[in-house]
Parts: C-alpha cells; sequence; structure tokens
C-alpha cells in the first residue's frame, strides 16, 4: 500500500429529513440548485453540519435557510456513507413529521411531495438506500435504475 492509499478522507457530516406528510405519508423532496455538485438531482432537504452543532440543530438550521420550515422533533432513523468524487460523505437520515411555517424555495430549487416511487428523476445516488428502505416499508419493489441519471423517464 502506498502513503497515498493510506491517507483517510475526511468523512463530511450531513443532516438530512425525511419528512413524512401525515394526511397521505407523501414525502418531501427537493431539486439540488444550480452551483451546487450534481445540479437538478432530487434529494431529501439537509445539509452540512456546522461546527459544534447536532444533527438536529443542523436539519434544523439548513430547513429553515433553504425551505423556510421549522421542524419540530428530528427522529433519527438511519447512517449511510456515499463516497463522491466531491466529497466522501456520511448522511445522518431523520424522520420528521412535524414542522411549522410555509414552504418557500430560498435557494431557488424546486420541491414535490411524493409518493414512491418518486416520479422524478434522476436522485442523488448517496440517497439510494433510503429510497429502498422507504420502498420496503410501504411492501413496495425498489428499482434503483428508475432513479439513476442515465434512466429516461417514460
Ligand atoms: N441534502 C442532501 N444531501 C445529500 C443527499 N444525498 C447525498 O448523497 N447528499 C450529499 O450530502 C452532501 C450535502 O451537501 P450540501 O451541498 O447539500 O450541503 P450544504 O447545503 O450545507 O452545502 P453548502 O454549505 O456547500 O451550500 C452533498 O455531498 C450531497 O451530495 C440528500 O438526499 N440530501
Amino acid at each position: 500500500m502506498t502513503a497515498e492509499t493510506q491517507v483517510q478522507r475526511k468523512h463530511t457530516e450531513v443532516a438530512v429529513g425525511v419528512l413524512l406528510r401525515e394526511s397521505d405519508g407523501a414525502l418531501l423532496i427537493t431539486s439540488r440548485p444550480a452551483g451546487k455538485p450534481y445540479a437538478g438531482y432530487w434529494e431529501f432537504p439537509g445539509g452540512k453540519l456546522e461546527e459544534g452543532e447536532t444533527v438536529e440543530q443542523a436539519l434544523r438550521r439548513e430547513l429553515i435557510e433553504e425551505l423556510g420550515v421549522t421542524i419540530g422533533t428530528a427522529h433519527a432513523w438511519k447512517v449511510t456513507e456515499h463516497d463522491y468524487p466531491h466529497a466522501l460523505v456520511r448522511l445522518h437520515w431523520c424522520k420528521v413529521m412535524q414542522w411549522s411555517g410555509e414552504f418557500e424555495m430560498r435557494e431557488g430549487q424546486q420541491m414535490a411531495w411524493q409518493k414512491l416511487p418518486l416520479d422524478v428523476a434522476p436522485v442523488l445516488p448517496g440517497s439510494y438506500p433510503v429510497l429502498q428502505w422507504l420502498s420496503e416499508e410501504r411492501g413496495l419493489l425498489f428499482d434503483q435504475s428508475y432513479y439513476e441519471a442515465s434512466q429516461p423517464k417514460a
């Protein structure tokens, strides 16, 4: 092993929210704004933890900044990792059932309340496991290829 391969990449810690609408179980997804890696891809709302923040604090701050809503409790759910060319991310997934305020896309992104399977694509690859778990919870089949960039929607 060379010195280069021994270098450990540092994880970027990310808080991500699965907002679930009580009336019909729909979940909220948003598009990544222009200027960020994977611009235009669909994702769950969230962002990077800042120094000294807990996951819940970071998620609450990000959703105010990006969507203009204040969340209630963020229920810690799963932790996943994904190695992108731009970053090695550790994603802290939370389920959120309560929020207040009006949704306002403060970064020029799009939002959509969606049932599974989603009818938008592509989705960030780091989010595929969560779509799989959410599908399994609902007794639905999960087909990753449906969400990949190369798959034109029917
Ligand atoms: N928000 C969000 N990030 C995700 C998801 N899935 C996933 O792999 N990521 C990755 O997690 C990282 C989140 O970074 P971000 O760019 O959204 O965070 P941020 O808003 O704090 O960014 P900034 O401070 O650069 O503006 C990105 O590398 C992104 O590719 C997801 O579903 N939602």
